[in-house]
């Protein structure tokens, strides 16, 4: 498989090229120059296999030429066998057409750590092979960092650099991040929002020199590898309920738009998924574009829902150049003007077809509170805040006769405040975590600037090799 830029002025490259290469040279993102179709009978072959068998299967025309098949498939069982659910990405029936599926029993809790696990191992395999070592950096608003720690610890042609927003990330989350001892894992918190760090690793891209020098890649969801590695899931999810005889809903908690870019990915190979409906805190942004195609950016407020404190959905991108038709020069513009003006101009038409599909809901920390609290009171689940605020937008957009999903995606002992605010007690953390109150905490604090940034990144390299 071969992938293009949404730019259309990068190299075209395989897929351990993009792995490697993270954001493409000219600021745009890397996709499939064609997507794999599966026909109905292709779908019921995958049915009812386990989780590892049938991740190896979607991923692999993704990874074609690239990644022969049993060193895939070897690798989605290793990357899934240390999870806590036997089912990997297990269904939970919430009212006769609504289900959750959980994507958090990885080791960080989160579902970051489907992809990721599989991501470590990808790198570790295309480094050894191309004889090459990588500089990660990676943005992230709580979540994405200690995945990412957690896959590429101790690995030895990776140094690993996560950008959190200071005093942003619930304490859990900062922790699972700050107490890793790994000798090529650094921490740096940004005096500024989950966007400014966002900002910063596409910035460290487009310094071309310092890119080189620094040999750059990434574990944000701008590489193409992490949402790859998230389609399988919702392939997992349709398939139990009835697909592809069957149509299908998913509601998914947004950030960054990579989760539900990759249900999208799953639609565009021939699943019969006919809504998808997106979640939003106070931080809008992809509420506000389907509502009324206002995609302007304004302040990042903090929210119970840290993680989806963000305003620039990286990922949104992939989707206009879709819904361009691949017209890579029209997304190039529309981008560089989104960047210029913190508005996008989103042709009408792109956007009526966009709200055929999705759906938005915004849902504040009130109502995300109350939602917490009328899931366990009615059907005695215990969501997350960002799992209720995907599980208030399967309600409100969901079609009679169709099964709705709902994306679980992170556990709720990841939260506890705010799960104590909702149902007056919090869930112990895992035993691996038990302790991590009392582990000993190593960041640095860096301004908002990219000088900044690129001495503290150069620094933490220099210290590894040394
Ligand atoms: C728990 C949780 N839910 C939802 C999201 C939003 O996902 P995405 O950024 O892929 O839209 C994130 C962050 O990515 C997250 O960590
Ligand atoms: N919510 C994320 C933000 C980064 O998203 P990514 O999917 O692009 O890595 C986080 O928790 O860090």
């Amino acid at each position: 498989m071969r992938y293009v830029s949404t730019r259309g002025q990068a190299p075209i490259r395989d897929f351990s090229g993009v792995l490697l290469a993270g954001l493409a040279e000219d600021g745009g993102l890397y996709m499939p120059e064609q997507w794999p179709e599966l026909s109905a009978a292709d779908w019921r072959t995958l049915r009812g296999l386990p989780y590892p068998e049938l991740a190896a299967r979607v991923i692999a025309p993704f990874a074609e030429g690239a990644i022969d098949f049993e060193t895939l498939r070897s690798m989605c069982h290793e990357a899934y066998a240390g999870f806590g659910h036997p089912a990997i990405v297990p269904l939970v029936q919430l009212d006769h057409e609504l289900f959750a599926q959980e994507l958090f029993h990885g080791p960080t809790l989160a579902f970051k750590d489907l992809a990721m696990q599989l991501l470590g191992r990808l790198f570790d395999h295309v480094l050894r092979q191309q004889d090459r070592r990588v500089t990660i950096v990676g943005a992230t608003s709580g979540d994405t960092g200690s995945a990412a720690i957690e896959a590429c610890r101790d690995r030895e042609r990776l140094d690993v650099v996560i950008l959190h927003p200071l005093g942003r990330t619930s304490e859990v989350q900062r922790r699972q991040m700050t107490t890793v001892r790994a000798a090529n894992i650094s921490n740096l918190a940004v005096e500024g929002t989950f966007d400014d760090c966002q900002d910063l690793v596409k910035a460290m891209f487009a310094d071309a020199p310092f890119r080189e020098d620094m040999q750059l890649s990434a574990v944000n969801s701008i590489n193409w590898a992490r949402v790859a590695a998230q389609i399988p899931y919702y392939v997992a999810a349709a398939l139990a309920l009835g697909a592809p005889d069957r149509e299908i809903a998913f509601a998914v908690p947004t950030g960054n738009f990579g989760n539900v870019l990759a249900a999208w990915g799953a639609r565009r190979m021939g699943l019969p998924i006919t809504r998808l409906n997106v979640g939003s805190n106070h931080n809008d942004i992809l509420a506000r574009f389907l509502g009324a195609n206002d995609m302007s950016v304004r302040g990042v407020t903090p929210s119970l829902s840290p993680s989806m404190d963000i305003q620039v959905s990286s990922n949104f991108e992939r989707l206009l150049f879709e819904l361009l038709g691949r017209d890579a020069n029209a997304c190039a513009a529309i981008m560089t003007g989104f960047r210029r003006e913190g508005r996008m101009a989103v042709p009408d038409a792109v956007w009526r077809d966009a709200t055929s599909l999705f759906h938005g809901l915004t849902l504040d920390d009130a109502h995300t509170t109350d939602e917490i609290r009328r899931l366990y009171g009615e059907a005695g689940y215990l969501a997350d805040p960002h799992t209720a605020i995907g599980i208030a937008a399967a309600r409100a957009g969901r079609i009679p006769g169709t099964p709705t999903v709902a994306m679980a995606t992170a556990h709720p002992a990841k939260f506890p405040d705010a799960m104590r605010t909702a149902v007056g007690f919090a869930p112990d953390l895992p035993k691996h975590l038990a302790d991590l109150y009392q582990r000993d905490e190593r960041f640095r604090v860096v301004p908002n600037r990219l000088d900044a940034v690129e001495d503290a990144v150069r620094a933490a390299v220099l210290k590894n090799a040394a």
